[in-house]
């Protein structure tokens, strides 16, 4: 095989997914064992829904093939990264999913969704760097979003917190870096998605005002976590390092626009 080839299989390979309990980094784990992962290790702040998830997955697929692990991103990337290197001597696939939508919160969401995505992002860069020793190569997966692409009038930290990774990760995962390095990085943009974070939405603002927004794009749909799990193992499996894919109505994943859409006054 050639190494873009063991790169991009994945039977027997270690996956790590923060926010792995529920919705979108649940449905990443469920396709990444159905497709013959060694283990998904989910790491997540909420302890009740990680034990259910780890539960269900291992009833699924086989005892010991998810781990929940209790994690708050933001402060434990030093700490559980050692122990999960040290348990499982390898991660392959590391997927930074987690996240917040509490616009009143700005600090704690930026910490959630930009800082702690950077520095878990960097901690297994460097894990899986090849020149490094005992470096084996890797996929870093980054879970940004179509906010990314747009200026309107919702979720001004939010969006700021998803322009942050677009940018971060299409840098880090550059050629140039892959080249030299043999990490890839690669990210998602999922579309709406049916889970807990997009049903807040209405908690926030007007009905009128989303639904002009969702008009404006015209998404179709609000799509299934499923759609999103299905699109990252198909992009695992074909994208180059650096690249973006957006996972929208139900379908399967696009690249993304290198373009920011302006919505006009209205
Ligand atoms: N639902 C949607 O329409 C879209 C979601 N996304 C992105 O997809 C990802 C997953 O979103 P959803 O499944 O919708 O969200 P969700 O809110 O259903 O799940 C997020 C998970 O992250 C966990 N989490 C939050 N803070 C944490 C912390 N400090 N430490 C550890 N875990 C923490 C939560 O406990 C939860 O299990 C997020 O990055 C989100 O921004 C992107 C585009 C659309
Ligand atoms: C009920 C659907 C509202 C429109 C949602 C559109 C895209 C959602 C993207 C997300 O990342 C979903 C997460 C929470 C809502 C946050 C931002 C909506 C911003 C919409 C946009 O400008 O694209």
């Amino acid at each position: 095989l050639k190494d873009t080839d063991k790169e991009r299989e994945i039977e027997g390979k270690v996956v790590v997914v923060t926010g792995g309990t529920c919705d979108i980094g649940y449905a990443i784990a469920d396709h990444f064992l159905n497709n013959g992962a060694k283990v998904a290790i989910l790491l997540d702040i909420k302890i009740e829904e990680g034990i259910q998830a780890e539960k269900e997955l291992n009833s699924k697929y086989g005892e010991n093939k998810a781990v929940f692990i209790q994690c708050d991103v933001t402060v434990d990337s030093k700490r559980l990264s050692e122990y999960i290197l040290r348990k499982f001597k390898h991660v392959d696939i590391f997927v930074n999913n987690a996240a917040s939508v509490e616009e009143n919160e700005p600090r704690k969401l930026m910490l959630i969704n930009a800082v702690a995505t950077i520095e878990w992002s960097i901690i297994f860069f460097k894990h899986m760097r090849k020149d490094n020793f005992r470096g084996e190569g890797g996929t870093i997966i980054n879970i940004s979003s179509t906010a990314a692409h747009n200026i309107d009038p919702l979720y001004a930290t939010y969006k700021a917190s998803k322009f942050a990774i677009l940018g971060f990760s299409q840098s880090l995962g550059h050629k140039y870096n892959y080249n030299k390095y043999g990490v890839r990085v690669l990210t998602l943009c999922p579309g709406p998605t049916n889970t807990t974070l997009v049903n807040n939405v209405y908690n926030l603002y007007e009905r009128k005002l989303v639904e002009k927004v969702i008009k404006y794009y015209n998404f179709a749909t609000i799509q299934s976590s499923d759609n999103v799990g299905r699109g990252a193992v198909e992009v695992f499996r074909s994208s180059e390092s650096g690249k973006s894919w957006d996972i929208v109505d139900e379908k399967p994943p696009v690249e993304s626009p290198n373009t920011i859409t302006v919505m006009p006054e209205f």
